[in-house]
């Protein structure tokens, strides 16, 4: 029976419909083009110091020899000086670094060659030039070398959109979660639930195939049952972490508000380190919703610098204030600025009443809004004066006019972060992506069909679905249009 049992097993695993390799060969399809030899420049634009062009293709070798002659290729992966010339006329182009990278050890798993040149723009264009006239060789295109990587197995989809993620990586938070996620780490927790999936599958089949043979081991499908379940768990607590990883990629909403003249456009302008907003002693200043990115604490954001809250003015500042009210309702965290002099207004009254405290509040489905309650202008208040005010609840001091205090918001802003984004020095590999949240969410709905299935083979049918969203997240089995959407955000040259 055993033996039985394991040859279900091991085509469980390997698909019972549809066999397939077991080798990490990502996409099925090759990517296109693949064949040609193809070259681009992989370091940024513009004029710099040293500028990397890289080939990647069977012809690599081919074109090293024919920009070095007569020298041959250097020894793999050290790198040579040596005089690079144009293959047609023999005009010497640079001195240049050059590196050799015979596949399959290379970043794409191809050959692979890399000139480190000059950076001047007339070196690198004739370098450009000189590769462009070597027979077999073209410019890639936008992400094309990271494509031939991922089609030669040597990153995983959520891999390649971790170098993706890094090379736009604005923020030290964003950075070291691309680079958790370029270390598969998200890849690894899908290949460990669809194992779990494949045993629970080869369980249930086994039933399917001897469930009336009294040698089949007892309790499968109480077995698979329970793994199912385990998953289902699981899979629950990711996806409740699912928006604060989108967050970290794409910026928590952080919306300043407060009454007129408290300052919030001054601490717009002292966080985003520019001046973005019109600053005046006059209230009513800012009417429209002013929006801009920044890096705060380490974390990106997006802030929002919003009108003074006040009832009672004409039409374009009561749209103002609206509009106010609308973005609070979105934020992720509300910075709200009172003016620490000004506290008994009926302004700041009004504001404390309406926004700060309901913010406390749970909110009947459980979820608080996260504020912090900045006090400015402490540069106003008398010095070893007494409290601002007792009652206001719990609140940081700061001035804009002096930036005292600053640090201690930085600092508070970094914590209420982490917990809106999540902290990727901490904690389980966020899902960066929506398509990473929908397909755990269709294999977690697909498990909910498995426990309702009436029948033992749909309840397994519901087990493959299951998997195979596990397996598209990472990039096995994955279809052509995902692949180029993914890929569309590479530059030339990656
Ligand atoms: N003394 C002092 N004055 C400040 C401080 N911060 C801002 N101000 C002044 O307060 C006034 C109002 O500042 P704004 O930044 O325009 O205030 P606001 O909340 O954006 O005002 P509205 O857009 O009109 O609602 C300006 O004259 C600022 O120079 C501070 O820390 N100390
Ligand atoms: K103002
Ligand atoms: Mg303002």
């Amino acid at each position: 029976m055993w033996r039985g049992l394991w040859t279900l097993v091991t085509r469980a695993a390997h698909g019972p419909r549809s066999p397939r390799s077991c080798m990490r060969q990502a996409s099925g399809a090759p990517a296109p083009g693949s064949g040609a030899t193809i070259f681009a420049l992989s370091s940024g634009q513009g004029r710099c110091g040293i500028a990397v062009i890289r080939t990647s293709g069977p012809a690599s070798g081919h074109a090293l020899r024919s920009l070095t002659a007569p020298r041959d290729v250097p020894p793999p992966r050290s790198a040579c000086l040596r005089l690079l010339s144009d293959p047609r006329t023999g005009e010497p182009l640079d001195r240049a670094l050059v590196l050799w990278f015979p596949g399959p050890q290379s970043f794409t798993g191809e050959d692979c060659a890399e000139f480190h040149v000059h950076g001047g723009p007339a070196v690198v264009s004739g370098v450009l030039q000189a590769l462009g006239s070597v027979p077999g060789l073209r410019p890639a295109e936008a992400g094309e070398f990271t494509r031939r990587a991922f089609a030669h197995g040597k990153l995983s989809l959520t891999e390649v959109e971790g170098l993706a993620d890094l090379i736009h990586a604005e923020t030290e938070a964003q950075r070291r979660q691309a680079l958790r996620q370029l270390d598969g780490e998200l890849g690894h927790l899908c290949r460990s639930w669809a194992e779990t999936l494949t045993k629970a599958l080869a369980h249930v089949e086994a039933y399917i195939d001897f469930g009336e043979d009294d040698n089949l081991e007892e309790g499968v499908l109480e077995r698979a049952d329970s793994e199912v379940r385990e998953l289902e768990v699981a899979l629950g607590a990711h996806l409740r972490d699912a928006r604060r990883g989108q967050r970290l990629r794409s910026g928590a909403h952080v919306v300043v508000a407060g009454p007129p003249n408290a300052g919030k456009s001054s601490l717009v302008n002292l966080l985003s380190r520019k001046p973005v907003s019109i600053v005046s002693p006059e209230p009513g200043t800012t009417r429209d919703v002013l929006e801009t990115p920044v890096d705060l604490a380490g974390f990106p954001a997006l802030l929002s610098d919003t009108a003074g809250l006040r009832e009672g003015v004409g039409p374009v500042e009561q749209e103002g204030v609206r509009r106010a009210r609308e973005r609070l309702e979105q934020a992720d965290l509300i910075l709200a600025v009172l003016d620490a002099s000004d506290l008994a207004s009926p302004y700041s009254c009004n504001f404390l009443d309406t926004v700060v405290t309901p913010a406390g509040a749970q909110s009947p489905n459980g979820s608080s809004q996260r504020l912090l309650l900045v006090l400015n202008k402490s540069d106003l208040l008398l010095p070893g004066g007494p409290e601002p005010s007792p009652d206001v609840p719990p609140h940081l001091l700061l001035s804009c006019l002096t930036g005292e205090g600053l640090d201690g918001l930085l600092e508070a802003l970094r914590k209420e972060l982490a917990e809106v984004c999540g902290d990727p020095a901490t904690g389980p590999p966020l899902l960066t992506r929506a398509r990473h949240q929908h397909h755990l969410q269709s294999c977690l709905d697909a498990l909910g069909l498995y426990k309702q299935a009436k029948d033992l083979a749909l309840a397994a049918e519901a087990l493959r679905v299951a998997r195979g969203h596990l397996t598209r997240l990472t990039g096995g089995g994955g279809t052509e249009e995902i692949l180029d959407l993914i890929f569309r955000d590479f530059c030339v040259g990656k």
